[in-house]
Formats: structure tokens, sequence, C-alpha cells
């Protein structure tokens, strides 16, 4: 990875999975759902494989234990509507953050660079949740996943974060925590970074291609540091 860093003057930072612990919430927004549609609770473990790709795969995926495509079709819109519920009446109440998310922004910060934080969370639930657990003032940029046309591993949410900092993608890192991410960076351009402690739909980080993996963002931070 030697030199990939030189350079960069800003950070995109994921949500789920590395910044916060949020599939506790998911658990019980996802369970309150199934319970309005008659369906059994399912464990955590099961929904993280799931989450990654945004609220309409995640509901689509779920039903999708029980129901055929006709069935998940037929149930979806429902289900979104109890999944919103649910995840709204208790957004952020059952999530934690990572170690060191807190120090690591604050370093990256103190090191001069512009942060934006781009989520495939719908930005309903986005924009609260960072008020929420003291996040929100690291962040010129936020952007959901029903912010712009496509989310991530489409690079559009990360190509117009570095046309907002009128940067170019190679200064521009990427960190996160699963292969959608990465995906996203690679084809914006971007050199990105990965954490191993999130949800890579069950999958080892290892497997994913990224330009290093980092235990923590305060970790990011000095690597970051060492290379400019
Ligand atoms: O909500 C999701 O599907 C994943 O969100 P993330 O992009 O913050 O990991
Ligand atoms: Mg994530």
């Amino acid at each position: 990875m030697a030199g990939v860093l030189a350079g960069v003057r800003a950070a995109i930072i994921d949500l789920d999975g590395t910044m916060l612990h949020t599939m506790p919430d998911f658990h019980v927004a996802i369970n309150g759902m199934r319970a309005e549609l008659d369906l059994a609770p399912i464990a955590q473990e099961r929904i993280a494989l799931m989450v990654g790709k945004g609220s309409e795969n995640l509901i689509r995926s779920v039903l999708g234990l029980d129901w055929d495509a006709a069935g998940v079709e037929a149930k979806f819109d429902a289900a979104m509507d109890a999944y919103q519920r649910h995840y709204l009446s208790i957004n952020g109440d059952y999530s934690t953050l990572y170690p060191d998310v807190i120090e690591g922004l604050a370093a990256l910060k103190a090191q001069g660079l512009r942060l934006a934080c781009v989520t495939n969370k719908p930005i309903a639930f986005t924009t609260p949740l960072l008020k929420l657990k003291g996040l929100d003032g690291f962040f010129e940029v936020v952007y959901g996943g029903d912010s712009l046309p496509r989310k991530k591993p489409d690079p559009l949410p990360l190509q117009t974060v570095c046309a907002d900092f009128g940067l170019p993608p190679a200064q521009v890192v990427a960190i996160g925590d699963s292969s959608n991410d990465a995906q996203a960076a690679r084809a914006a351009g971007c050199p990105v970074l990965t954490v191993p402690y999130g949800y890579n739909h069950g999958q080892s980080i290892h497997e994913t291609d990224s330009d290093g993996i980092v235990a923590t963002l305060l970790e990011a931070a000095r690597l970051i540091r060492s290379q400019n």
C-alpha cells in the first residue's frame, strides 16, 4: 500500500459497521416488522448477513426467508412501512460506537482532512442517529442510501463527495467495513481502507480488495499521517 495515501485531503467514512455497531437496532426493528406480519423473530446473526445494500434489499432478503418472490413483492410495501416505523422509534437506542471512532475522526480533522459520511442507510435514519451519537459535527457532507439516484457499491455517492470537495478521487480516501465500500471506491478511483469488525455479508474483510485493513479509525488516521 506504500504511497497510495500520499496527497489525501479528505475522507469518506461509512456508518453501519464502521462507526456504529447498529446491528442491535436492525434486530429490534426487523423483528418488530416481522411480528406485525405474523412472522417469527430471527437472530441478529442472520440479519448481519443481509445488511449493507440499503433498506429495500434488507427487507426483500428478510421476507425471502419465508416467502417466494411473488409473496415478497405482495408484502413489500406493508413490511417497509412497518420496518421504518419500528426503526425510527428505536433509532440508536441499542447501537454503540466502536472503539476509537471519536478519537479517529478528531485525529483526521486535526490533520486537516475534510470529512464526509456516505452510508446506504436511509437519510431519515442517518441524520438523527449521527446527532444522537455526537458524530454529526465532524461531517461537512452526509449522503444516505436514498440521497442520490444510486447507492454503494455504485461509485456515484463517492464521486459526488469528490465533486463537492473539488478534489480528485485519488485525494479522497474511503473507509468502510464492506465490499460495498471497497467496490464503490475502486470504481470511483478513491483509495480505500477497510475495518475488520463490521458487517461484510458474513465474509472475511481479507477477501475484499482494499489498500489496507486498519483496526480502528484512529489507526486509519495514523496511517494517512504517516504517508503525508
Ligand atoms: O444500511 C445499510 O445497508 C448499510 O449501511 P452502511 O453503508 O452505513 O454500511
Ligand atoms: Mg458499513
